[in-house]
């Protein structure tokens, strides 16, 4: 197994010294007897559901990979089961396949519905992808309740509460199995840093808090690692704006034919990879995700997130903010608290 996805899951967001790249770098991407785990992607067709398909293939944490679409996924299951790694993989397609699809999953991911085009805002893409978010969360009630549900469709800041909600209502809700995926804005911000501060980049470590839509996304560049005096205030509002347009840049790159993928499907990977870490009891597993969360007076909030064998473990607090972060972060709250409370209701009223 290439070690280059260990490395940077390795280095993603972590405290402590016990944690330091260069002691983690040495260690292999899993090691000891792994357990028997099922990842299911729904979604598994598309831009982002291909490459994660590939990736998380390659995991050896992964022993069944399920990959669910609407079509077109026994091709990317025919393609991705020739690799001689430890999943068994299978296609399943069309609705009345996805019961087996989730069934004894540990882990589902889902990067179903559409993504944006040059113009549009993640909200744009609530009216389809919160229908979509909620059939496909009311069978993994059904199926597979249990299963740590890593949320990628946009928008993240609503379909997590739609989620929420959807479980509430079949009474399999359990906060501390659902996350909003947000690692690719941890990517981005550690890319965007390294290379301003002129550091390593697999050395750095940039928190993300906040949530998964311009503004929301909160970058806290005065806790990165390793420290730098070289950036000027107007370096790190700079940097913050980029993490927060990162998508949109790449929106407008595609021009017209889709968001982000690879990034994201590594980003959604890496993420995996770390549930699945925390679910076989490694110790110290922290990620930044969207969580249920009580470390500000919003519902859901992405900051540090230490995940174990039952999920979350603990939402760690936001930390010591410099000025501008503490600003930002009040700027922030009236959107993502609206865009929380939209998802919340609409998953009551459908
Ligand atoms: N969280 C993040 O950081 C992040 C990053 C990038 C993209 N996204 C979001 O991920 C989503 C997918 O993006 P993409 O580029 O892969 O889009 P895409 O259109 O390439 O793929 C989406 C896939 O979802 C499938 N799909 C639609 N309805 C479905 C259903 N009911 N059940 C199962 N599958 C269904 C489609 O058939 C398609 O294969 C978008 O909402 C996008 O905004 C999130
Ligand atoms: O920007 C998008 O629409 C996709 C995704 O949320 C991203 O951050 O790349």
């Amino acid at each position: 197994m290439s070690n280059f996805l260990l490395r940077s899951a390795e280095s993603t967001v972590r405290r402590g010294a016990a944690a330091s790249s260069s002691h983690l770098s040495r260690r292999p991407f899993s090691s000891g007897p792994a357990p028997d785990r099922k990842v299911a992607i729904l979604g598994a067709a598309g831009g982002i559901g291909q490459p994660l398909a590939l990736l998380m293939k390659l995991n050896p944490l992964v022993s069944s990979l399920a990959l669910y679409d609407i079509a077109g996924t026994p091709g990317v299951a025919a393609d991705v089961s020739h690799i001689n790694t430890r999943a068994q993989v299978v296609g399943y397609a069309g609705e009345e396949q996805l019961g087996k699809a989730l069934e004894g999953s540990d882990v589902v991911i889902i990067p179903a519905g559409v993504p944006r085009k040059p113009g549009m805002t993640r909200d744009d893409l609530f009216n389809i992808n919160a229908g979509i978010v909620k059939s496909l969360c009311t069978a993994i009630s059904k199926y597979c309740p249990n299963a740590l549900v890593n949320m990628i469709s946009n928008p993240v800041n609503s379909t997590v509460p739609i989620a929420s909600e959807v479980f509430r209502k079949a009474g399999t809700y359990d906060e501390k199995k659902l996350f909003g995926v947000t690692t690719l804005d941890v990517v981005r911000a550690k890319t965007f840093y390294a290379g301003k501060a002129k550091v390593p980049v697999a050395d750095v470590n940039v928190p993300v808090v906040g949530g998964h839509a311009g503004i929301t996304i909160l970058p806290l560049f005065s806790q990165a690692t390793p420290a730098t005096n070289a950036l000027s205030d107007e370096d790190i509002k700079g940097l913050t704006k980029r993490t927060q347009d990162g998508g949109t840049e790449v929106v407008e790159a595609k021009a017209g034919k889709g968001s982000a993928t690879l990034s994201m499907a590594y980003a959604g990977a890496l993420f995996a990879d770390a549930c699945l870490k925390g679910l076989n009891g490694d110790p110290d597993v922290v990620e930044c995700s969207f969580v249920q969360s009580s470390i500000t007076e919003l519902p859901f909030f992405a900051s540090k997130v230490r995940l174990g064998k039952n999920g979350v473990e603990e939402v760690l607090g936001l930390g010591s903010l410099s000025e501008y972060e503490k600003e930002s972060l009040e700027i922030l709250k009236p959107e993502l608290k609206s865009s929380i409370e939209k998802g919340i209701k609409f998953a009551k009223e459908n």
